[in-house]
C-alpha cells in the first residue's frame, strides 16, 4: 500500500511566473522576482554571511532535482546546483488570482480559487469606515489603530505604546487578502484577541477577504515589543472538497502538520500538530515512522516566509534552507517502499526584492520515491491529482496526474 507526504516549503519560489507582472510589491511588479535564485546568487557573492557562509548548499534538494527545476522555471543564471537529478523534478505555476498562502495551498490541494479576493488598498485609511467601526465595536472600544498596509513587526513598534494606553487594537493589512489584528497578550488579552478575530471573521469572509489573522505580542515600550507564537489564522471556508477530503473519503487518515489546519479550516483533517519549524520537522519524522497505509501527511514549514522572507533577511533565509535541507535529507532516508514525498511551495517571498510582500513565482516540484526524471512544467492542481493517483484515489477538480 502507498503513503503520501506533501511538504510545503512556505514561500520557496523559483521565479518565472508567467503572470508576475500583474502582481506587485508597492508599485513594483513582481516580474524578475526569484526567491531561490536570488538567495543562491547572494550566497555565491558572499552577501549572505550572517550565521552561515559561502555558496548555498542544499545537497539533498539538489539531488532530487532542485537546480534543474530552478533552470526550467526561469532563465536567470546562477552558479552551482548542477548535480544530476536522482528524483522526479519540475516546476509549477499557479492560476489563482492571489499570491498568498490559502490561494497557493488550496490550488496545490486541487482547488484553484474560484473568485477574486478582496484586497484592501494601500492607502490610509485602508479599510472602509463601516468595517473599521464594526471591528472597534466588536472589540468594545471606540476606534482602531493602524488602518493601513504595514509590516507586522514595524507596526507594533510604532503603535504598541498607543495600543496599550488606549486599548484600541492595531488593525492592518498587506498585498494579501487579509485583515491582521495585533494586540498585547496581557494588556488586551490573548483570549480576547482570538475571540475578536473569530467574531469578525464571517463578515470579512463574506467580503471575500481570505483571512483574519490574530497577531498577539508581548513586551513594553522600554524593552520593545515581540510577536508570540500564538498567532491564529481564521481562513475563509473552502467552497468545495479538496485533496484532504478525497483521502478521507477513501478511508485514509490525513495528518496535518503546522499551518495546514488553519489554511483548510480543519477540512478533511484527522490530526493536527503545531509548533516551530524544528518541532514540525520532528512531527514529520514521526509521521514517516508511523503513518498508516493510504494516509496523507500534509505539512507546511512557515518560517522561510514569516521569519525571513517578509523581513527581507537573505542570510536568515539561506540558513533556514540549509537547515531544512539537512533535516529533510534524514527524513528521505527513512522513506519506505510505496512512499511518495513531494516537496513544493505556495508562492515566493524573495528576500532581495523591494517591499515586504510575497512575490508571484513558480514553485519547485521535487519528488522522492518515484525514481528519476522530469515532470516538466505543471499546474499547482496537478500536485493534488498526482498524490491522489499515488494513493489510488480518483481526483476531482482540474488537476492532471503527472505520475
Ligand atoms: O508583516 P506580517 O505581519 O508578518 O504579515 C505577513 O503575514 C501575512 C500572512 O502571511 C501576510 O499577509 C504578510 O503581510
Ligand atoms: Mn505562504
Ligand atoms: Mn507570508
Amino acid at each position: 500500500m502507498a503513503r503520501a507526504f506533501l511538504v510545503v516549503m512556505d514561500s520557496v519560489g523559483i521565479g518565472g511566473a508567467p503572470d508576475a507582472s500583474s502582481f506587485f510589491n508597492g508599485d513594483l511588479p513582481d516580474l524578475g522576482a526569484n526567491t531561490l535564485v536570488h538567495i543562491a546568487q547572494a550566497c555565491a557573492a558572499g552577501k549572505a554571511e550572517e550565521g552561515r557562509s559561502g555558496v548555498l548548499s542544499l545537497p539533498n534538494l539538489e539531488r532530487l532535482g532542485l537546480g534543474a527545476a530552478m533552470r526550467l522555471a526561469s532563465p536567470i543564471p546562477f552558479p552551482g546546483f548542477d548535480m544530476p537529478p536522482q528524483g522526479r523534478w519540475g516546476c509549477a505555476a499557479e492560476v489563482s488570482r492571489g499570491k498568498d498562502t490559502p490561494s497557493g495551498h488550496w490550488e496545490l490541494a486541487g482547488l484553484p480559487v474560484p473568485w477574486d479576493w478582496c484586497f484592501f488598498p494601500d492607502t490610509t485609511p485602508s479599510f472602509p469606515a463601516d468595517l473599521s467601526s464594526y471591528v472597534a465595536q466588536a472589540a468594545g472600544v471606540d476606534g482602531i489603530l493602524g488602518d493601513c498596509h504595514a509590516p507586522g513587526t514595524a507596526i507594533i513598534e510604532r503603535l504598541g505604546a498607543e495600543h496599550m494606553q488606549t486599548g484600541k487594537p492595531i488593525v492592518y493589512t498587506s498585498a494579501d487578502s487579509v485583515m491582521q489584528i495585533a494586540a498585547h497578550e496581557e494588556s488586551f488579552g490573548l483570549e480576547r484577541l482570538l475571540d475578536l478575530c473569530q467574531k469578525i471573521a464571517p463578515r470579512l469572509h463574506q467580503m471575500k477577504v481570505g483571512r483574519v489573522i490574530a497577531r498577539p505580542f508581548v513586551g513594553s515600550v522600554q524593552d520593545g515589543f515581540t510577536r508570540t507564537t500564538n498567532r491564529r489564522d481564521f481562513a475563509i471556508p473552502l467552497p468545495s472538497s479538496v485533496l484532504t477530503n478525497w483521502v478521507q473519503d477513501a478511508g485514509g487518515p490525513v495528518y496535518a502538520i503546522g499551518k495546514i489546519g488553519d489554511i483548510f479550516s480543519m477540512q478533511g483533517i484527522d490530526t493536527l500538530q503545531k509548533g516551530d519549524d524544528a518541532t514540525l520537522m520532528q512531527h514529520l519524522a514521526e509521521r514517516v515512522a508511523n503513518a498508516t497505509d493510504g494516509s496523507l501527511t500534509f505539512a507546511n514549514f512557515v518560517e522561510f516566509d514569516s521569519i525571513y522572507g517578509h523581513r527581507r533577511d537573505v542570510s536568515g533565509y539561506a540558513r533556514a534552507l540549509e537547515w531544512f535541507d539537512a533535516e529533510i535529507g534524514k527524513i528521505i532516508t527513512k522513506l519506505r517502499e510505496g512512499d511518495l514525498l513531494l516537496l513544493t511551495a505556495d508562492h515566493g517571498n524573495d528576500p532581495s526584492w523591494p517591499g515586504t510582500d510575497h512575490t508571484r513565482e513558480q514553485v519547485p516540484v521535487l519528488i522522492a520515491g518515484l525514481g528519476a526524471g522530469t515532470v516538466g512544467k505543471v499546474a499547482f492542481a496537478d500536485v493534488a491529482a498526482s498524490i491522489a493517483d499515488h494513493l489510488g484515489i480518483v481526483p476531482e477538480g482540474p488537476g492532471r496526474s503527472f505520475l
